[in-house]
């Protein structure tokens, strides 16, 4: 058979067929009855999305609408010359006073990264992020919300699709940061359904914040230590809490201990709270104003083990006192307010080479941080090292401060898990801002990142002089004279 005669059997035309929309089958006449409803629909879906415009952009719409009445009263020429008089106007100021700016035009700023940034890649960065959803054909897309510009962060609100959890969100952090042009990014629930996105642009703590004025009347509730990166002062509860700070060598700790014992010295010098000290490193950090101390040592051997067991003591025979009277310590009950500052805890209850030592110091550390509470005993520990093998007790501390650390499993270690998650990278802290931390408080879900006071030198000898009420005599300048 010639192959030219075989009947070979076309493949078969595959073409789109077209689609109509439903309604274009209708009758006519159901057309005619539906459409003055169609056009109501249709005209409040526009005045929906007008009136959504002019909640996001007020600023801008205000704009917008100024520049069209003026191009109707004045025409295109002066409409020009005063945008560009306004532009450059906007340009210089940000260039001669870029804080003024950032304070004045903060809504203008909001307006303009939500329109030109977030709004505009939104879609995409979800999409391409996985963090759309798709239901029988449909996609579900999270709503981006109300955008705040803080100059060093954006907050971005987002409204996440159903069955979305706020941890999906946060594994992607990195990749929305790098999306969004910011350095990170931090997520945080607003309430269900609803999360925040910190986009980070620059460190606010990136300066150190010197010592305040003494305050006679610190609050043990809440005692000021630094500045949170909101700009607030960052408070630390004393009364019923027990504090642990965990950082690798140079992490500042010591400024967080000198800002504490700053912000009581008008307390301990009143006789309302006794400091107690423990300094394994022969002294080098307490010993530098020793007088604020109702009792000091300075090694992790016997007198340590006795300080602490004395406390210990101290605790149980207060809360039995205080059995039947009163259920927290109160300035009333003519009792100080005594806090317990370790300052090397591993040198004491890890790397202590007497077991029987090692054992007396832990069970009275234990003590004092479980039962103080009530009966007005607190304790400030600081430590390099957070593993369960130095520390076995991290549970009993209610407050757990993260200074500069190496690696984010000890950031684990010490906030507690999925905390880092949520943004709180201590092991990210820079090299060069000693004294900042994350803190996070028992009870409470977001941590806070703050920078300590700087205590410097001068500082300490201001407080030993407070402390002891010495007082001296400023001798004039003699500049060329001869000593
Ligand atoms: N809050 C701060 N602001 C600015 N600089 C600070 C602050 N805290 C500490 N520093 C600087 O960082 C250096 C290290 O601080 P510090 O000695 O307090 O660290 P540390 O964590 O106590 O270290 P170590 O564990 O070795 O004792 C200090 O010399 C100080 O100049």
């Amino acid at each position: 058979m010639r192959e030219s005669s075989r009947w070979v059997d076309p493949a078969p035309l595959e073409v789109a067929r077209p689609r109509l929309p439903w309604w274009t089958m209708l009758p006519g006449w159901v057309k005619l009855v539906v459409s003055p409803i169609a056009l109501s629909w249709l005209l409040i879906w526009l005045a929906a999305r007008v009136i959504r415009l002019c909640w996001y952009y007020p600023v801008l719409m205000t704009l917008v609408v100024a520049a069209l009445w003026l191009d109707w009263w004045a025409g295109h020429y002066w409409t020009g010359a005063v945008a560009s008089v306004l532009i450059m106007g906007l340009f210089v100021w940000w260039w001669r006073s870029a804080d003024s700016y950032t304070r004045w035009c903060r809504w203008l700023r909001t307006e303009t990264r939500r329109l030109t940034i977030y709004a505009w890649d939104w879609r995409t960065v979800t999409r391409l992020s996985n963090l759309t959803g798709t239901s029988k054909g449909r996609e579900y897309r999270p709503k981006l919300k109300r955008v705040r510009s803080e100059g060093w962060r954006d907050r971005v609100r987002v409204k996440m699709i159903k069955g979305q959890a706020p941890e999906q969100w946060a594994e992607r952090a990195s990749g929305l940061a790098h999306s969004f042009h910011a350095n990170s990014c931090r997520v945080r629930v607003i309430k269900p359904g609803r999360i925040e996105l910190d986009l980070i642009h620059s460190d606010p703590l990136a300066r150190p914040v010197p010592l305040p004025a003494m305050n006679a009347t610190a609050d043990l509730r809440r005692i000021t230590v630094g500045r949170t990166e909101t700009g607030k002062p960052w408070r630390i509860r004393l009364l019923g809490n027990q504090i642990l700070a965990v950082g690798v060598q140079g992490a500042g700790k010591g400024s967080l201990l000198w800002s504490v014992v700053w912000a009581l010295a008008p307390l301990i010098k009143t006789g309302m709270v006794r400091l107690y000290g423990i300094d394994p490193k022969g002294g080098m950090e307490l010993g530098q104003c020793p007088e604020v101390f109702h009792k000091v040592v300075y090694d992790n051997g016997l007198d340590a083990v006795n300080l602490l067991e004395e406390i210990a003591n101290d605790v149980r025979q207060r809360a039995g006192n205080y059995r039947g009277l009163r259920r927290l310590w109160t300035r009333e009950s003519g009792e100080p307010f005594t806090l317990l500052i370790v300052d090397e805890l591993a040198d004491v209850i890890a790397y202590q080479t007497d077991k029987k030592l090692k054992e007396r110091a832990q069970a009275a550390i234990q003590t004092i941080t479980s039962q103080g509470r009530a009966p007005g005993f607190a304790t400030l520990a600081l430590v390099q090292d957070p593993r369960k093998e130095i520390v076995p007790f991290r549970n009993l501390f209610t407050t757990r401060i993260a200074m500069r650390l190496d690696e984010p499993t000890q950031v684990d270690m010490v906030l507690g898990d999925g905390v880092r998650e949520r943004g709180a990278e201590a092991h990210e802290i820079s090299e060069l801002t000693p004294g900042v931390a994350w803190a996070k408080e028992d009870g409470k879900r977001e941590p806070a990142r703050a920078r300590a006071f700087y205590a410097t030198d001068d500082d300490l000898w201001d407080l030993r002089a407070y402390v002891n009420g010495w007082s001296f005599e400023v001798l004039p300048f003699r500049g060329g004279e001869a000593a």
